[in-house]
């Protein structure tokens, strides 16, 4: 896992209390840049740095004064304001030979650095820097944002229009902000610039977490010794759409759970999976897919451990399973502003959900004890008030059933035995590999494929 942050304050506290001076700061972030320039784009090209008055400013010219000479440099300022950092970055560049235009120029660029606004944008962006990101980002030369694509802020909102980068450079520390949904199409590849000093030196274990592949830790079969029961009961409760069900049954059979049992009516049920009236000999259960207006009884599984997902975030039920701490709920944005409504924690539409997702999430786990999983392009999995994010999903999982799949993975680890976080974690991981792994157009992938590819992770 690596660390995220939700700004660099404490990184930027902790060093100039050290006794780094902003410039060297910006001199150490700088480098970065022109490192992954020269990685990146052929000597000689020109080079277009869009540069703000702020400290994301003077990190873009001191980046095109040390890449003057190599390159063709040229300074666009959308403003006249300079702090005295810029001022004196740009007074350096002026005399290394670096150019300022009175008009960004794309004719025969070859690159654009974008370092308008960075952890310091605090409002939308105005009409006139919204009409050159259009221009920019149409553009098909190499794009590098520094720290931020300017117009994404740090709650991983877009205020107004966004530069489209191929590479962000988070500076100093990784910000959560640019792990949002939105913000996945418009980072491009995200990397840290260390500015001197180790994460280590002042992360705190306060912080919220980015899930990597290596985290994925499948359920292993060890001992012989073992007999069916001994990796557990799981059952599906279904619903108006039974097929709903059955794929989330069918995937945490797959994912390794000794026995899988269906309640509810199922017509051509699979013959892997048993059918049964209740739920006597559960040791994990998940509710709520395909689910619709069907009765369920929930007096025997409140307690267990449970995946509660789709249409049960709206119905009163859901409210007895808490507090239950082996609860992983489930929800797309949707399904989340109404599960918030009908838990009373807020009374919000989906969309001011999504704006405030990273605390509505951490404050949701703190309230309902459980395990959250909110499902997007970057879900975010949150308990105890910490969040941890995975980015290695694709559009591929973007299709009907493709969440009945993730829930019954889940269900597959916790009738295993993990914890609902180690669950739901694994789950992310495991159901974001399987997309990536499968081998057909990104718009042909289905549930099953995904499914399938679970035997190969
Ligand atoms: N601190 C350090 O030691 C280090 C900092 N580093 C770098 O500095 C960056 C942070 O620098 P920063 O704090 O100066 O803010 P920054 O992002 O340049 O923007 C501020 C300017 O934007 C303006 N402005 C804001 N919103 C606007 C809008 N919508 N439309 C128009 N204007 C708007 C705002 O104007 P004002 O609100 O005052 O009118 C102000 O002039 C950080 O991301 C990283 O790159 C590290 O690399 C090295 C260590
Ligand atoms: N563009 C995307 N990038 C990454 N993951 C995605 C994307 N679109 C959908 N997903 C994932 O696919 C699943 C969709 O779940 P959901 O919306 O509940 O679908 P359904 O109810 O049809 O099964 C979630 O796990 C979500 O995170
Ligand atoms: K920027």
């Amino acid at each position: 896992m690596k660390t995220l942050c939700k700004s660099s304050t404490k990184f930027d506290e902790q060093a100039l209390s050290l006794g780094f001076s902003e410039l060297i700061l910006q001199e150490n972030a700088a480098r970065g840049v022109a490192e992954l320039v020269r990685q990146k784009l052929k000597s000689g090209e020109k080079i277009l740095f869009l540069c703000g008055g702020g400290n994301n400013g003077s990190d873009a010219i001191a980046c095109a004064r040390m890449l003057s000479g190599d390159y063709e440099c040229e300074l666009y300022f959308i403003t006249g304001n300079l702090n005295a950092n810029a001022q004196a970055q740009l007074n350096i560049a002026l005399k290394v030979g670096v150019n300022r235009v009175s008009q960004p120029d794309l004719e025969n660029i070859g690159c654009v650095i974008d370092g308008m606004f960075g952890s310091g944008l605090s409002r939308d962006l105005d009409a006139e820097i919204i009409l050159l990101l259009d221009r920019i980002n149409t553009h098909n030369a190499l794009k590098i944002a520094i720290d931020f694509p300017s117009g994404l802020d740090g709650n991983g909102n877009i205020r107004g229009a966004c530069f489209k980068a191929d590479f962000t450079l988070s500076m100093g520390a990784l910000k959560i902000g640019l792990f949002s949904d939105v913000a996945k199409d418009m980072t491009g590849e995200v990397s840290l610039v260390n500015l001197g000093l180790s994460d280590n030196r002042f992360i705190t274990h306060q912080e919220d977490f980015l899930l990597e592949r290596t985290d994925l830790n499948l359920p292993s079969r060890t001992l012989q010794n073992v007999h069916k029961g001994s990796f557990g009961h799981a059952f599906v409760a279904l619903g108006q759409m039974p097929g709903a069900g059955i794929m989330a049954a069918t995937a945490a059979l797959i994912m390794g759970a000794g026995k899988v049992s269906v309640v509810g009516k199922a017509e051509n049920l699979t013959p892997q999976i048993m059918q049964k009236n209740n739920f006597d000999g559960a040791d994990a259960v998940a509710i709520g897919i395909g689910l619709g207006n069907a009765d369920i009884d929930i007096s025997a599984i409140k307690h267990l451990p449970c995946v509660l997902d789709a249409d049960l975030c709206y119905r009163a039920e859901i409210r007895e399973f808490l507090p239950n701490p082996s609860a992983v709920f489930t929800p797309h944005p949707k399904e989340f502003s109404g599960l918030l409504r009908n838990l009373g924690l807020a009374d919000i539409s989906i969309e001011e959900a999504i704006k405030n997702r990273f605390e509505l999430a951490r404050e949701f786990s703190r309230q309902t004890k459980g395990v959250l999983l909110l499902k997007g392009a970057n879900p975010i999995i949150a308990y105890n008030g910490t969040l941890y994010l995975c980015n290695l999903g694709s559009n591929k999982l973007s299709v009907g059933g493709s969440g009945d799949v993730l829930a019954g993975i889940i269900l597959g680890y916790l009738a295993q035995g993990f914890s609902a976080l180690e669950a739901a974690k694994n789950a992310v991981l495991a159901h974001a590999k399987s997309a990536e792994n499968y081998q057909g157009n990104d718009y042909s992938m289905t549930p099953l494929d995904l499914i399938d590819g679970l035997k190969y992770l």
